[in-house]
């Protein structure tokens, strides 16, 4: 198993770029499946999770390739009428956002099967309303032997109100919606830019959507979508994570192409904190304050904080002066790195679903180990700062949603290195 070695100290300056967003790149790899031919997406960033979802593609007999060479940021994925609607249990229990493939296998094909995800790391994180808004549209669907088993001659339109705003649930419903009969209307949606550009996509494809990006979604349902070509949209998580890696480091950091309307969350918290946020052509400036000032946070949906970046202000919050609290309403264990950054020297108490965080004059480095995605990110973001040398293990959680962060990291001046596995 690889790991990341790094030595803290160093202030961070100069300019990185944001590569596309993860959480766009699967959905809209998906919404490939809804017409037959070949789309192309551009900006697709080089992810362990986008690996995942080609294979997941590739299995069902699709043409799902990432191109080589000066055009490696280029994913092509080709359908025809002859595949194989079913997602393994191999691939799904890797990447739980493989369910996004439900919604249009169910419309396009008329049946799909598809393995339940399960929990993972940060909650129990169940698809209940995912399979409530398809059943709204005229889906059956049956839970056998671990799968998720979904049939509809044609789907009709209709009303779906999700009882929890959820960001993969609105996704797959509204992929099943764009090819059903009739309007839809979605109710209580998840209102990320996320689903904004997959509606895009999909408009772009021919599909009728109105109101993506605000909590009420109507889809005049068409019969039949044509393949597309479309660039993703940067990746806000990681921009923000490069933006508190500037301001832990001391720096004086420009992320390119991080788009301000985006990050008004984490942007306003990093403000209070005492650093100087600004919009500049092309990307957002973080300059740190000398000192760093403990804010409270509370994660929301969107355009509230971002649970993603929970884990990242925490490690922000263990040297800022004062204390914090920061509480995670959106995943019921999203407090994995607390233990690790209680190794790095961080003064930390959890009381249910809060964290208070007393900031610390130094920490020290050590050996961590990530146990999910933003954890990895945090331990990274704190090992920027400790006193001397931090290794973090298991780095394949990092890989599955940031591509290349050491070598982000270095270019800004960071004491970073990748140690490969020994083969
Ligand atoms: C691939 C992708 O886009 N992942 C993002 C997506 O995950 P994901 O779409 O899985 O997260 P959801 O928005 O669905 O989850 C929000 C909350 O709703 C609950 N829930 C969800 C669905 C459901 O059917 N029933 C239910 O109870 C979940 O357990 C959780 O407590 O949004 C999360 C919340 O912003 C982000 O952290 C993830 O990075
Ligand atoms: C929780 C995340 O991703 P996923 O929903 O793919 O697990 C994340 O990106 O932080």
């Amino acid at each position: 198993m690889d790991k990341i070695v790094m030595k803290g100290g160093a202030e961070l300056h100069g300019e990185v770029p944001v590569s596309g967003a993860k959480n766009a790149a699967l959905p809209i790899l998906a919404s490939a499946l809804l017409a037959d031919g070949t789309s192309t997406f551009r900006n697709v960033p080089d992810l362990a999770d986008v690996a995942t979802m080609l294979k997941v593609l590739r299995t069902m007999g699709c043409g799902a390739e990432r191109l080589e060479g000066r055009k490696k940021d280029v994913c092509e994925v080709g359908v025809n009428g002859h595949i194989t609607p079913e997602a393994p249990y191999d691939l799904v229990k890797t990447m739980r956002a493989s369910v996004l493939v439900l919604g249009p296998l169910v419309a396009r094909f008329g049946r799909a099967r598809v393995s339940m995800p399960g929990g993972c790391a940060i909650g129990a994180r169940p698809i209940d309303q995912h399979l409530k808004g398809l059943k709204a549209l005229g889906a059956e669907i049956h839970l056998t032997e671990g799968y998720v088993e979904a049939r509809a001659k044609q789907l009709k339109g209709g009303t779906v109100n999700f009882d929890v705003i959820t960001v993969t649930g609105t996704e797959n419903v509204l992929m099943a919606a764009v090819l059903a009969k009739g309007r839809t209307v979605m109710e209580n949606c998840a209102r990320e830019p996320e689903i904004e550009e997959l509606a895009k996509v999909l408009n772009k494809m021919g599909a009728r959507i109105e109101g993506a990006g605000t909590s009420i979604i109507t889809i005049e349902g068409v019969e039949g979508l044509t393949p597309v070509e479309h660039a993703i949209l940067p990746d806000r998580i990681e921009a923000g994570t490069l933006l508190v890696a500037a301001a832990i480091s001391g720096g004086n950091v420009l992320v390119k192409h991080a788009v301000p309307e985006h990050l008004d969350a984490v942007m306003d918290k990093l403000r209070e904190a005492g650093c100087t946020l600004t919009a500049e052509a092309g990307g957002i400036r973080c300059k740190a304050p000398k000192t760093l000032t403990a804010v409270n946070i509370t994660t929301t949906e969107h355009p509230g904080f971002p649970t993603d970046m929970q884990a990242q202000l925490m490690a922000l919050m263990c040297v800022s002066q004062g204390t914090s609290v920061i509480s995670e309403n959106i995943f019921e264990n999203r407090f994995m790195h607390v233990p690790e950054l209680h190794r790095l020297g961080a003064d930390i108490t959890i009381q249910g679903h809060t964290a208070v965080v007393k900031g610390v004059k130094a920490l020290s480095g050590a050996p961590v180990m990530a146990t999910d995605l933003r954890a990895s990110a945090s331990l990274i973001l704190a090992g920027l700062r400790a006193e001397g040398r931090t290794d973090v293990s298991r780095v394949y959680h990092l890989d599955r949603g940031y591509e290349r962060l050491e070598r982000k990291l270095r270019a800004l001046g960071a004491d970073i290195r990748r140690v490969k596995a020994k083969a």
